[in-house]
């Protein structure tokens, strides 16, 4: 049962606000879980202090799973992002069904859509995170009335095989008002570039290097607690 949606938790959030993602697959690095369990993880998480956990459902690319969301959104009592491709709004109703608490919605695929999306999204209860890529991008994004704004570091288009770099973040973030939760996704992995993402943004979206990590609940844990 989740207690706060994802746009508050960043907001109250003490420590730095870290959304974890329980990546399993990526289409640049292959195999992330290792055959580890996906639950085990999600604990590690939790206790390392996530401000809530990302989980992306797309079976193609990412070879994620609705029915692990589903499980996902019971198991735990942190704000569940679902991360995923989508084009219609059952998608939408699917996920506040779920217990999902946000959802990923991309300018790139939505354009004319987006607003109406995300209006469909949080009629359903459903905290938006909105993700551009570049600065056109953001100017659409800005018309709606999204909780959040994520800048995706990565360029989706590209299906991540690109390294992802915050400077991106850096350039987009100070165009964005204060009313929207800004979120800088993908490509961070050090504790430079978390410090360099949230000097700009309210929050950091983290998949890859955690997974990649031998103990992803300990190196969640230095970037939760760091001081930037
Ligand atoms: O693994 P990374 O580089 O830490 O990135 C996580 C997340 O931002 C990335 O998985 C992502 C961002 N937007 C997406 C859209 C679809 C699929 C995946 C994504």
């Amino acid at each position: 049962m989740m207690v706060f949606g994802l746009s508050r938790a960043i907001r109250t959030s003490k420590k730095n606000a870290i959304i974890a993602e329980l990546k399993v697959y990526s289409p640049k690095y292959g195999d992330l879980l290792r055959g580890r369990d996906p639950f085990e993880i999600l604990r590690k998480y939790e206790e390392a202090g996530a401000v809530g956990i990302s989980y992306i459902t797309d079976p193609k690319y990412f070879k994620g799973s609705f029915e692990f969301f589903k499980k996902l959104c019971r198991e735990t009592e942190l704000p569940v992002l679902r991360k995923d491709f989508i084009t219609t709004k059952e998608e939408i109703e699917k996920t506040a069904e779920a217990g999902g608490s946000a959802i990923l919605l991309i300018t790139r695929i939505l354009r004319d859509r987006l607003p109406e999306f995300v209006d469909y999204a949080k009629e359903h209860g459903l905290d938006t995170l909105v993700e551009v890529h570049t600065e056109e991008e953001l100017g659409i994004a800005l018309t709606t009335n999204s909780t959040m704004i994520g800048i995706n570091n990565r360029d989706i288009g590209k299906l991540e095989l690109d390294d992802g770099n915050v400077s991106l973040t850096e350039r987009l973030a100070p165009k964005i008002p204060r009313k929207f939760v800004k979120v800088s996704e993908s490509g961070i992995a050090t504790i430079e570039d978390l410090r360099r993402a949230l000097k700009v943004a309210d929050a950091a979206l983290i998949g890859t290097a955690l997974m990649k990590a031998e103990d992803p609940g300990a190196l969640l844990k230095t970037f939760v607690e760091a001081d930037l």
